[in-house]
């Protein structure tokens, strides 16, 4: 234990509850307040970024929906419409709307960030997804977009993503990153049927025959990634740099962060992994990561809905290590 944590520790053992009884919200009490280094952390200008972005491998039957519904549902958070806008404003958390390369022409909004690398992906099932130089801007612009919120006094962002098809590119990410058959990180995305299921398992296993042996993380990045996936992991890393405590969705969202993990190992102090998706996979995927999420609701959305819904017990965890009372200034007996 670092002396911040163990000033930590006492600062919470002298609190007005048996030792231990708030679990895992000391945990994360602890985990923020030591990122902060500070004895009394708060969470400024909390904010969810979405990325959006398109894949080509959207025309191959690997999803339950047409490649259409990423830009129709774009307009759908600019319009306030979906899940995530709802829970974002329950909880007060800013929301901002990235194009990171959808297929579709928009309109300027104030609420969306222009950051589109073509429109979709090439599909992996025949070629990389995406050039070299697609990955560099995809990193510039995933910074860009966290040093532009981070100047706007946050310290605690979440990533979440909209993308038709990319339950498939973040299966083959954990599948190369963790050295899992691909079989066992393929799950059923937006709900395809036994059927589809079957045939998504053996074209990604086709790509996995096509592309070989790939070790590197970041060539992996680009071999199977989505513009969207990509921005998010240089974003988190951005993230990590501006010391913010980073919330990762679910399991696309979570898939960026293992690439990120396998860049920079240290991320993972900054990381909250707000739940465990539907999506078969995801367990084993944190497994590997030594993770624990801090839910389990069966959701399977994206969006960063999952941060969205944990955000309020991380609040919790920073208002009672600010605001309870210890057994001393209560003049409560402590346990012999
Ligand atoms: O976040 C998750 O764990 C999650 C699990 C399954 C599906 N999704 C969402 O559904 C879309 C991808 O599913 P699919 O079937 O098109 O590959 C994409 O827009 C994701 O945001 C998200
Ligand atoms: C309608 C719809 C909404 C979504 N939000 C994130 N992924 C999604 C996929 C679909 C199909």
């Amino acid at each position: 234990m670092t002396s911040i944590e163990k000033k930590l520790q006492h600062k919470i053992d002298f609190k007005t509850k048996p030792l231990g009884a708030l679990g895992i919200l000391e945990k994360i009490a602890i985990q923020v307040a030591t990122i902060q280094n500070t004895l009394s952390p708060s969470l400024q200008k909390p904010t969810i970024i979405v990325f959006a972005g398109d894949h080509g491998v959207a025309n191959d039957g690997l999803s339950a929906y047409p490649q259409e519904v990423t830009y129709q549902m774009v307009m759908n958070f600019l319009a306030g419409g979906a899940a995530i806008n709802v829970f974002a404003k329950q909880h007060n958390i800013t929301l901002k709307i990235v194009d990171a390369g959808v297929n579709h022409d928009f309109e300027p909004h104030p609420n969306l960030v222009d950051a589109k690398i073509a429109k979709g992906t090439q599909s992996f099932l025949r070629e990389k997804a995406m050039t070299e130089a697609q990955l560099e801007a995809c990193f510039q612009q995933g910074k860009e977009i966290v040093n532009a919120v981070a100047n706007t006094g946050c310290n605690v962002i979440g990533f979440g993503e909209m993308g038709i098809a990319n339950t498939s590119s973040a299966a083959m990410i954990m599948s190369y990153c963790c050295k899992i058959p691909i079989e066992k990180c393929v799950g059923r995305g937006t709900g395809i049927n036994d059927l589809q299921l079957e045939n998504k398992i053996a074209k990604l296993k086709m790509a996995s025959e096509f592309h070989g042996t790939i070790t590197d993380p970041i060539e992996i990045l680009r071999t199977f990634g989505g513009f969207e996936i990509t921005q998010i992991v240089g974003a988190m890393l951005t993230a990590f740099e501006k010391n913010m405590l980073i919330l990762v969705d679910g399991f696309i969202a979570s898939s960026a962060f293992l690439v990120a993990f396998r860049i920079k190992d240290e991320i993972m102090k900054n990381a909250v992994f707000c739940h465990q998706s539907q999506e078969q996979g995801h367990k084993q995927m944190l497994a590997f990561m030594k993770a624990d999420s801090l839910l389990q609701l069966n959701m399977r959305l994206g969006e960063g809905t999952g941060c969205a819904v944990a955000f309020p017990i991380i609040e919790s965890s920073i208002n009672f290590l600010n605001e309870m009372a210890s057994f001393e200034s209560a003049g409560i007996s402590n346990k012999e």
